[in-house]
């Protein structure tokens, strides 16, 4: 069946065994799920079952020109290339040995398909969901990837348009009126979208959310097929349009931040398990203006929130306007400043609040509280991946940039591990310092991870994207040391690996001892899943998919019942 919205047709139509050209084939068809079988596990081949899925796949409808094109840079990373087919799902062969304990899900988000029919999506962001499901299980490795069936993406798909407003992109309206309905949707909501495209999370209950900035964009699936169950519907009367991207969550709490666009401020709020209902922690203005910072993310410590205010600031005409303006829907206000406020996680109060040097940052990776030697809390701790105060990154971050790199510049803005020291004893000021040498991670910073069992704690070791230049993308793994202020790389040239994620071995006790899984995007196209020794960081075992496949954002471990 031909979807409108069109996925690039699968490579092969194969009869057996699967072959993983570099070209794809303007046939129309889906690659089926695979089995295998046969010889000892290393020389086993992928052999195509007959349980093949007959997902919808299309073909591209783009301009030969344009299919040219887009075929040299297909071949080139699967990165930046929209998702083959909606489905695929089978055995990998694994080379290397998964170690036995790790048994569970990984399930990884992201935005995988950067089109309808031949008209191109501009930003990285703007993709519709492709979730990609690694399930290890003594010592094996199934792979899948499903789209999100999100109102968005079924709404481009019957209507062969861009029905939502994304990260960057706009509906088109038809006329004037359709035009005024439109803003007015926006300040409803709904025209925003439930694209649900940037990470996904397990709560304590077990249900398992997909997330964006839009809170509609909130959907829940079902790790173990991929399924889209449903929007996961906030009962309570918090209002809000928007959130950070990221909650903090765990077994016992599920803890978010919202921006307030009307009175500049934030709301922090916090859900229980089995619980839809988001309960008012406390909030705190904004110090600059004239909105809130973008908080695609936040940390928290033991006792405290901590809500990040970047002179990054949302910005209300370019909500309203129908093409991109060169921040999106943001604003930078250096003028205004930049803060750092700590609430108190039990009562709400502000317990300090401080002006910190401008930055830039989508991702905080931990933080925790400094004690003195009688035990009182003298200042918080949080790191980020900081991009130096410059918002440059956001524009590296269009789909053109990242296809049409040669390899040759050194166009990726510098990053660093950004070390705030907020002190807690009423001073104005806190401090914004690179965590370790910048250089000992390429001067690339991004899509980071830790040990989960250290959130809020003293910690040392955090996992990350770093760069080996030149090189427009983070395109290396790195374990970064904050104690020895050293960090370890991987590298695979022309490779672009996705969010290293930690895995702890249950029962460690070693912050290290686990393993880091990332998916990586090789330079002929191709893609296979890498498992990385969490404490030598040496690779331990690789899986290749039957096709390169998107790049996605953020995952979460789901261990096995
Ligand atoms: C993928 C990622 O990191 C960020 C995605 C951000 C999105 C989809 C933001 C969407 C928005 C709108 C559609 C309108 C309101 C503002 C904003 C939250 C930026
Ligand atoms: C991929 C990315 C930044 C890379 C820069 O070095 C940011 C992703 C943000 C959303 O989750
Ligand atoms: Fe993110």
């Amino acid at each position: 069946m031909a979807s409108s919205l069109s996925l690039s047709p699968a490579n092969t139509c194969a009869k057996n065994v699967i072959n993983v050209p570099r070209y794809f084939s303007e046939e129309l068809c889906s690659l089926p799920a695979v089995k295998v079988i046969g010889g000892t596990r290393k020389h086993r081949r992928l052999v195509v079952s007959n349980v093949a899925s007959q997902m919808p796949a299309a073909a591209a409808v783009a301009s030969p020109l344009d299919r040219a094109a887009a075929e040299v840079e297909e071949r080139k990373l699967a990165a930046w290339t929209s998702v083959r087919q909606e489905r695929w799902e089978g055995e990998l062969v694994v080379e290397g040995e998964i170690p036995k304990w790790l048994k569970g899900t990984y399930v990884r988000n992201g935005p995988g398909l950067w089109h309808i029919g031949d008209y191109n999506f501009r930003h990285l962001f703007d993709g519709y969901a492709t979730l990609v499901r690694l399930y290890f299980n003594d010592g094996r490795l199934t792979m899948a990837h499903r789209q999100i069936e999100s109102d968005a993406y079924k709404a481009a798909k019957k209507n062969k348009k861009l029905c939502y407003r994304e990260f960057s992109e706009v509906p088109k309206p038809d006329n004037f009126l359709a035009y005024v309905g439109e803003l007015a949707n926006l300040f409803s909501g709904a025209s925003l979208t439930d694209n649900a495209n940037t990470g996904v999370v397990k709560l304590g209950d077990g249900r398992v959310v997909c997330l964006t900035e839009t809170i509609k964009g909130s959907i829940v699936i079902d790790p173990d097929t991929l399924e889209t169950i449903g929007k996961f519907e906030y009962d309570d009367s918090l209002g809000f349009l928007i959130h950070s991207a990221h909650p903090i969550v765990t077994d016992s709490e599920f803890l978010t931040l919202l921006p307030d666009l009307i009175n500049p401020g934030y709301v922090v709020a916090r859900m229980e398990p089995g619980s839809n209902e988001r309960k008012f922690i406390g909030r705190v203005n904004c110090r600059g203006g004239p909105a809130p910072g973008w908080v695609h993310s936040f940390p928290v410590t033991e006792h405290y929130v901590i809500v990040p205010e970047m002179s990054l600031r949302y910005c209300a005409q370019n909500l309203l306007k129908a093409e991109p303006s060169p921040l999106y829907k943001f604003e930078w206000h250096p003028q205004s400043r930049a803060f750092m406020h700590v609430m108190c996680k039990s009562s709400g109060k502000i317990v300090a609040s401080v002006e910190v040097p401008l930055y830039v940052t989508f991702h905080f990776i931990n933080a925790y509280e400094e004690r003195d030697e009688d035990g009182r809390v003298t200042a918080v701790i949080a790191d980020c991946c900081e991009h130096n105060a410059d918002t440059t990154i956001l524009d590296n971050l269009r789909l053109h940039n990242l296809r049409s790199y040669n390899g040759q510049q050194d166009v990726l803005p510098d990053a660093r591990v950004g070390r705030f020291t907020i002190p807690l004893d009423g001073s104005p000021y806190g401090k914004l310092e690179a965590a370790l040498d910048p250089n000992e991670h390429g001067r690339g910073m991004d899509m980071c991870s830790f040990n989960p069992s250290f959130l809020g704690k003293k910690y040392r070791y955090a996992y990350a994207c770093g760069a080996q230049r030149p090189c427009n993308f983070p395109n290396t793994l790195t374990k970064i040391d904050l104690v020895g202020k050293k960090a370890k790389n991987w590298y695979d040239e022309g490779s672009i690996p996705s969010e290293p994620f930690f895995v702890a071995r249950p029962g460690a006790t070693d912050e290290d001892d686990g393993v880091v899984i990332s998916m990586i995007s090789d330079k002929n196209g191709e893609g296979y899943t890498l498992v990385l020794d969490g404490s030598t960081f040496e690779e331990i075992a690789r899986a290749k998919f039957p096709y390169g496949l998107p790049y996605g954002l953020h995952g979460c471990w789901v261990p096995k019942k």
